[in-house]
């Protein structure tokens, strides 16, 4: 690759609170960044956290056009600093996994025809059948996951043919709750795109397909033949496989760019489009994850995962196909309640200062003197619970904790919870194991520490907090290439190293092994209350 050819990723597309683009070089250095902040430079949506929260709490969705704004602003943004779009030989990019975006008839012909005179929010301003996206934080779908579920001959099954058991989140359940509610809507509908295909299509100027890995989220998709499960499409819609279209492998070159980009900003017109994919598929590809790994993304949602080989799919957690190779696959387990809830607590308990809430860390005792928190501000998936629970070190049920408390009890809770149920379904750190860290809470020292300490294993971390785009600008590049048949691994194998951030403290192994067998009775407690 020529050092002056760049690759552009607007990964990130579409994460829960913004839209980024990294750009690499031949080298595989980053070479440039931009974003756009959904709730504060799109303020007329009124979004928090990019979202809406609707009144019953369970309903979660974002505006498609405030995703259209965004990149508009995104892409003006690098214009007006004197980016230069020629210099780009492919792009890919990530959007948030599970979401959805319905094309209303007709929107085919505006796609293909867009007047560079023009911008996005203009011409596509009429071009969806729903203006409200569900997104993976909603938790409305839960008659459509039974159906489902008893439709594919059980949760079990379901597990089995498409990686997981019917999730309120997963896109064929909110397609199937949309059918049923808004059948106008749906009925005015010629496409349905993931959030990651959505944003192919609009640099392709037509429909992009859904790749493997993110088309994993869906609750459709067979992991094993990659292909739709006609039993979940039939349970979910009428001829849904006209409106998703065929899946393609993740590596898949889409085509060129659209002539739109081209007129508009100057893009070449061989950069080529390469399949867009799930945002925590395209954090595998950025982490460079290899088997023995475990990956811990700390953002909106935190995820755990890592690379299997031979996928158990349980009625916990999910299994995904590998965004990088068509062998593998990707494991996955989701906790909603990650930054948003830290940002919660961090404004209660330390005046929402990040410098503070990290000092009380640092002056707060490993275990914590035995308390133990549970902080799920919404309907949590892993496990499915809700509301605030503390206990001090005799387990009894405690109304509050000081604020140096709060916090601790709030980070040690999240870790303990991610480690176990990722030991629940058999990841069992072992010596050498690597935990590598991402997502925004990444750049917060004193939180990786406790993660290192809860673990008990080295946290390492890349250069850039949000390893989504950089593994979709990585994924850009290997589309180029993989037509060669030369691997993912192989293709970045140059690529900066992770660092290594933390180690556990001597005392981890001793505190935290004991605090998890409390940890887990504990949930237990919490799981049988009455939900509210
Ligand atoms: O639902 C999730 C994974 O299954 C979340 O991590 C979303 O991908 C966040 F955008």
């Amino acid at each position: 690759m020529r050092i002056s050819d760049q690759i552009i990723d607007p990964a990130g597309a579409q994460s829960g609170d913004q839209l980024k683009a990294v750009v690499i070089d031949g080298n595989l250095n980053v070479v440039h960044q931009s974003s756009v902040q959904f709730d504060s430079e799109l303020p007329d949506f009124r979004t928090q956290g990019g979202v809406h929260i609707h009144t019953d709490r369970l309903t979660v969705t974002s505006p498609v056009l405030m995703w259209v704004q965004a990149l508009d602003l995104l892409l003006d943004k690098m214009k007006r600093a004197a980016f230069d779009f020629a210099g780009v030989r492919a792009l890919s990019g990530s959007g948030q996994q599970h979401g959805s975006v319905f094309w209303r008839t007709g929107a085919s012909e505006t796609l293909k025809h867009l007047d560079p005179d023009h911008n996005l929010e203009q011409l596509l301003h009429d071009s969806f059948s729903v203006s409200d996206s569900p997104v993976w934080m909603d938790s409305s779908s839960s008659k459509q996951c039974l159906d489902l579920e008893a439709a594919a001959g059980g949760a079990e099954r379901l597990a089995e043919i498409t990686g997981s058991r019917g999730y309120e989140r997963f896109t064929g359940n909110q397609i199937a709750k949309l059918r049923q509610t808004r059948p106008d809507e749906f009925m005015d509908t010629e496409r349905i795109s993931l959030v990651s295909s959505f944003a192919a299509s609009l640099f392709l100027g037509g429909y992009a397909a859904i790749d493997y890995s993110d088309g994993s989220g869906m609750n459709l998709l067979d992991i094993r033949t990659r292909n739709w499960s006609q039993i979940c499409l039939e349970a979910t819609a009428p001829h849904l496989d006209q409106l998703l279209g065929a899946a393609l492998p993740s590596t898949s070159v889409l085509g060129s760019i659209s002539s739109y980009f081209v007129h508009r900003f100057g893009f070449s017109e061989s950069c080529r489009v390469v399949s867009f994919t799930g945002d925590n598929p395209a954090s595998l590809a950025g982490m460079r994850l290899q088997p023995g790994d475990i990956a811990v993304s700390l953002g909106t949602s935190d995820t755990v995962f890592l690379w299997v080989q031979n996928p158990r799919p349980a009625l916990e957690g999910h299994v995904f196909c590998s965004p990088v190779d068509q062998e593998a696959f990707m494991a996955l387990l989701c906790f909603k309640n990650g930054s948003l809830t830290r940002e919660h607590i961090s404004n209660e308990c330390a005046g929402g200062s990040w410098e503070v809430f990290s000092a009380m860390l640092r002056e707060t005792p490993l275990g914590n003197d035995g308390n133990i928190g549970f902080y799920f501000d919404t309907m949590e998936i892993t496990p499915p619970a809700v509301g605030i629970h503390r206990f001090d070190s005799e387990d009894s049920e405690v109304s509050s904790f000081s604020p140096q408390v709060e916090v601790r009890a709030l980070v040690e809770g999240q870790f303990l919870s991610r480690r176990l149920h990722a030991e629940r379904l058999g990841y069992s750190i072992l010596p050498g194991t690597r935990v590598l860290a991402t997502g925004g809470a990444s750049s917060n020292k004193e939180i990786l520490q406790v993660l290192s300490d809860v673990f008990n294993a080295p946290v390492y971390t890349i250069d850039l907090s949000d390893s989504a785009c950089l593994g979709s600008a990585y994924r850009a590049l290997h589309g180029l290439l993989a037509e060669s048949g030369v691997s993912f691994l192989d293709v970045v194998k140059n690529a900066p190293e992770p660092q290594r951030t933390t180690t556990p403290h001597p005392s981890a192994k001793q505190v935290y092994d004991g605090m998890l067998q409390r940890f887990a009775r504990l949930e237990e407690r919490v799981l049988q209350k009455p939900r509210p």
